[in-house]
C-alpha cells in the first residue's frame, strides 16, 4: 500500500471560526493514524475552538474536516462515533458513581451492557479511581473528575481521542498515569490529539507538534523539524533548543497582529 493511500485520522483545510473577534483563521492541520499530536499556544490562540469544531460542538464558518475519511461537517454522527472529547473543565454527573457514568457514557455509544461493565472496570483500575468506582463524584476533588471524564471519553474505545488540557490539575501520580495511558493507546495505535501549555510533556510524548497563535497555525511537524523552522527564521542557533526555546521564538515572530 502506497503512502497516498492511507487514510489520515484528521485533516482540516480552511478552517475558520469568527465569534466577536476571529478566534480561527483559514486553518489546516493533518494527524496520521497512530500519532500523538500536541496543539500548542498561547492563551487564545484558537486551539480549543479548533478541537471544539473537530469533535462536532462548534460549527466552522468555513473550511473542512475529514476524521478517517469522514466528512465530519456532512456526516457528524459517522464522525463522531470515532471521535472522543475531553473537555478541560470536566463534565460529569455529581450524583452518579465513576461506575454509573461510565456506563451511562456508554449506553449513549451503544456499547453492549457486559462489554461496557468490564470495560468500565479497567479503565477505573488504569486511572487509580477502582476504590472510588462506587462512590458518587460529588465529593471528588478536580483530578479525580477529570478522570472520570477520561474514562468516559475512551468507553467506546474511540479512534481519534481529542483532549484539552489532559493534565492541569492533576498530581504528579495522576498525571503519570495519564501520561501512561496515552501512551499506551498510541502504542497500540490510537490517535490521540491533546493541547498542552506542559511543553515538556508535548516534548516528550508528542510525534509532531502543532504551533497556533491567532488562529493560525505557524508551524506543524516533528520536534526536530520544528527546530528547523524555527532556526530558518532565525530563532533556534544550533540543534539543541528545547521545545519551549521553537515555541517562544516562532509565537513571538509569527503571532499575527
Ligand atoms: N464561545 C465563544 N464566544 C466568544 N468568543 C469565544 C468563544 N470561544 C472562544 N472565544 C474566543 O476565541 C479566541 C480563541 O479561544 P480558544 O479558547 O480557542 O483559545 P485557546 O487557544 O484554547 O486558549 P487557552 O490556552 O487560553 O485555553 C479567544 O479570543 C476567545 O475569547
Amino acid at each position: 500500500m502506497g503512502a497516498a493511500s492511507v487514510t489520515e485520522a484528521l485533516i482540516v483545510r480552511g478552517l475558520d471560526k469568527t465569534f466577536a473577534k476571529p478566534a480561527v483563521r483559514e486553518l489546516d492541520l493533518t494527524v496520521h493514524p497512530g500519532e500523538l499530536y500536541a496543539l500548542l499556544g498561547p492563551n487564545g490562540a484558537g486551539k480549543t475552538t479548533t478541537l471544539r469544531m473537530v469533535a462536532g460542538l462548534t460549527k466552522p464558518d468555513k473550511g473542512s474536516i475529514s476524521i478517517f475519511g469522514i466528512d465530519a461537517l456532512a456526516d457528524p454522527a459517522a464522525a463522531k462515533a470515532v471521535t472522543a472529547w475531553a473537555p478541560d473543565e470536566a463534565m460529569i454527573y455529581d450524583r452518579l458513581t465513576p461506575l454509573e457514568y461510565l456506563e451511562f457514557v456508554a449506553g449513549l455509544w451503544n456499547v453492549e451492557p457486559r462489554h461496557a461493565k468490564a470495560r468500565a472496570g479497567e479503565l477505573l483500575e488504569t486511572l487509580g479511581l477502582a476504590s472510588e468506582a462506587r462512590r458518587r463524584c460529588e465529593g471528588f476533588s478536580r483530578g479525580m473528575k477529570q478522570k472520570v471524564a477520561l474514562a468516559g471519553a475512551l468507553i467506546h474505545d474511540p479512534r481519534l481521542l481529542i483532549l484539552d488540557e489532559p493534565l492541569t490539575g492533576l498530581d504528579a501520580a495522576s498525571a503519570r498515569l495519564v501520561k501512561d495511558m496515552l501512551q499506551a493507546r498510541v502504542d497500540a495505535g490510537g490517535t490521540v490529539i491533546l493541547t498542552t501549555h506542559i511543553l515538556e510533556v508535548a516534548e516528550r510524548m508528542a510525534d509532531r507538534i502543532g504551533i497556533i497563535a491567532g488562529g493560525r497555525l505557524l508551524a506543524e511537524g516533528t520536534l526536530d523539524a520544528l527546530r528547523a523552522h524555527a532556526g530558518k527564521t532565525g530563532a533556534g542557533q544550533g540543534g539543541g533548543d528545547t521545545l519551549e526555546d521553537v515555541f517562544l521564538q516562532l509565537t513571538a515572530d509569527g503571532a499575527p497582529a
